[in-house]
């Protein structure tokens, strides 16, 4: 097995196409323009990985009624595809997002999601540390439930380092900030689709950024992903730092899951023996080849090659 995915608190997500939502009116969405899809960020990954032809386990806490859906919709995407939830009492979250192609706006409504007790949580861990070496990567990312500590992506990545595995986060600022007290992952992207703080602090200049990815960088990741105004990203190594900026223009209601698409576009170079740079150089073009379209499902390989020349790395320091 190639990768296991960590996808803490999983989601159903419904996503509706409206062209021009009403606030406070009745909006109709025709069928075509609706759908009901397995998600939160690691199944994602996973179910991207799978149109790449890359195995992968797909981990986390999984309930009631919802995560029944879930997992018989997971199902459907075949053998590449294995799951290993906790089962917990609680039920699984739904998750809304409503993409206006009219206002170039993307919507997103996310429940909190379950809570985990002390029990599930050990289950959890013991589970994780027989997955864990199965794999060669280690992809964890997106919320975590209540009853997980925010410091959960850190523990686990001491599981992971324990065994030499190539671990990838994607995640919000409190959990990485909470979780680098206990240990770096190789790969460090953040997610700042609710709040632009970095080690919560609100950062103003390109400056800040490229001082800021430095510094993760000098602390113990590999490479580290920031996001910049929502379509720019500065990315640091050991050798530099580099903003990256599509060439092209990008529709901000076709961004849903984007953010999967870089992070399996990193997993599957680094699976073709990529590293660093060229390696998050791929994930961008994946992920800016994804908003080239409203659909959910990821970009073909050929796409992404095609996007590499559409993305523009300059080295800014
Ligand atoms: O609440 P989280 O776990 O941070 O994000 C979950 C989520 O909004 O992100 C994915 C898109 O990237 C969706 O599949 C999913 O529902």
């Amino acid at each position: 097995m190639e990768v296991l995915s960590v996808c803490l608190n999983p989601a159903l997500d419904r996503k509706f196409i409206i062209d021009g939502f009403t606030l406070d009116k009745l909006n109709i969405v025709s069928k075509e323009k609706n759908r009901m899809t397995p998600g939160g960020k690691g199944v994602n990954v996973s179910v991207v990985l799978s149109h790449y032809s890359i195995p992968s386990i797909v981990t986390g806490f999984i309930g009631g009624y919802v995560g029944q859906i879930l997992l018989s919709e997971l199902r459907k995407y075949g053998s590449l595809i294995s799951t290993s939830f906790v089962r917990i009492s609680d039920e699984t979250r739904e998750n809304i997002a409503i993409a206006d192609t009219l206002s170039h706006t993307l919507t997103e409504i996310n429940s909190e999601g379950p809570t985990v007790n002390e029990l599930d949580l050990n289950n959890f861990l013991k589970r994780y540390e027989v997955l864990v070496q199965k794999v060669r990567a280690v992809v964890i990312s997106g919320s975590v439930p209540k009853g997980v500590p925010l410091s959960f992506y850190g523990e686990l990545t001491k599981i992971a380092k324990k065994y030499r595995k190539v671990v990838f986060w994607e995640a919000r600022d409190e959990i990485i900030t909470e979780s680098i007290k206990v240990a770096f992952p190789d790969v460090l992207k953040y997610d700042m689709r609710r709040s632009e703080k970095i080690l919560g602090r609100i950062l103003n200049t390109e400056q800040e950024y490229i001082q800021a990815a430095k510094d993760f960088v000098k602390q113990g990741a590999r490479l580290v992903i920031l996001s910049y105004k929502t379509v720019y990203d500065f990315v640091a190594t050991e050798d530099g730092v580099w903003k990256f900026s599509p060439k092209v223009e990008i529709d901000h209601s076709y961004l849903l899951g984007s953010g999967d698409n870089f992070v399996a576009g990193m997993i599957f170079a680094n699976s073709k023996g990529m590293c660093c740079l060229d390696m998050a150089r791929y994930g961008y073009a994946a992920a800016v080849a994804k908003t080239s379209y409203i659909g959910k499902e990821p970009p073909s390989l050929s796409l992404i090659e095609e996007y590499l020349g559409k993305i523009s790395t300059e080295r800014v320091e």
